[in-house]
């Protein structure tokens, strides 16, 4: 299958699985256990990322990083968010140096660390 605008493509089927069973959809039965569920399966899915970086395995980190990404995407979707917004978060920091862009944040943010 091709690649293109997959977040997009996924975020529909993520959609539709709302309404569904829990017995027949992960992404359905992850609905069900509610944002505390959706978030501990982050949380391990997340280690296992750092654990994966840590071995020369590159298809296992892609592998374990595509989990990560798809569990976050069934977080926002639990939200009532999506991928797009995610994207347009991004695009708008796209060229704002990290370091000039938290720099600034203190500006605004005394709280800033
Ligand atoms: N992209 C995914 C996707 N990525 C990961 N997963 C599931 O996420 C779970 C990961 O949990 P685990 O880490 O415990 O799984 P594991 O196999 O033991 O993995 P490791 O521990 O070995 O890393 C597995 O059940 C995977 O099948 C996904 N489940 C579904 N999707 C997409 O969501 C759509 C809807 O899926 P259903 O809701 O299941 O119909 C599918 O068509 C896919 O496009």
């Amino acid at each position: 299958m091709s690649n293109s605008d997959i977040l997009g493509r996924l975020d529909a089927a993520l959609a539709k699985r709302r309404d569904g069973d829990p017995a027949k959809s992960y992404t359905a039965s992850l609905y069900a256990g509610g944002v505390d569920a959706i978030s501990a399966k982050i949380t391990e899915e997340a280690a296992e990322v750092v654990e994966a970086a840590g071995a020369d395995d590159d298809e296992h980190l892609i592998h374990e990083v595509a989990d990560l990404w798809f569990h976050t995407m069934v977080l926002l979707q639990s939200r009532g968010l999506d991928a797009s917004a995610v994207q347009a978060e991004l695009a708008r920091r796209f060229g704002v140096s990290g370091i000039e862009e938290k720099a600034g944040r203190g500006q605004s943010d005394s709280s800033a660390n």
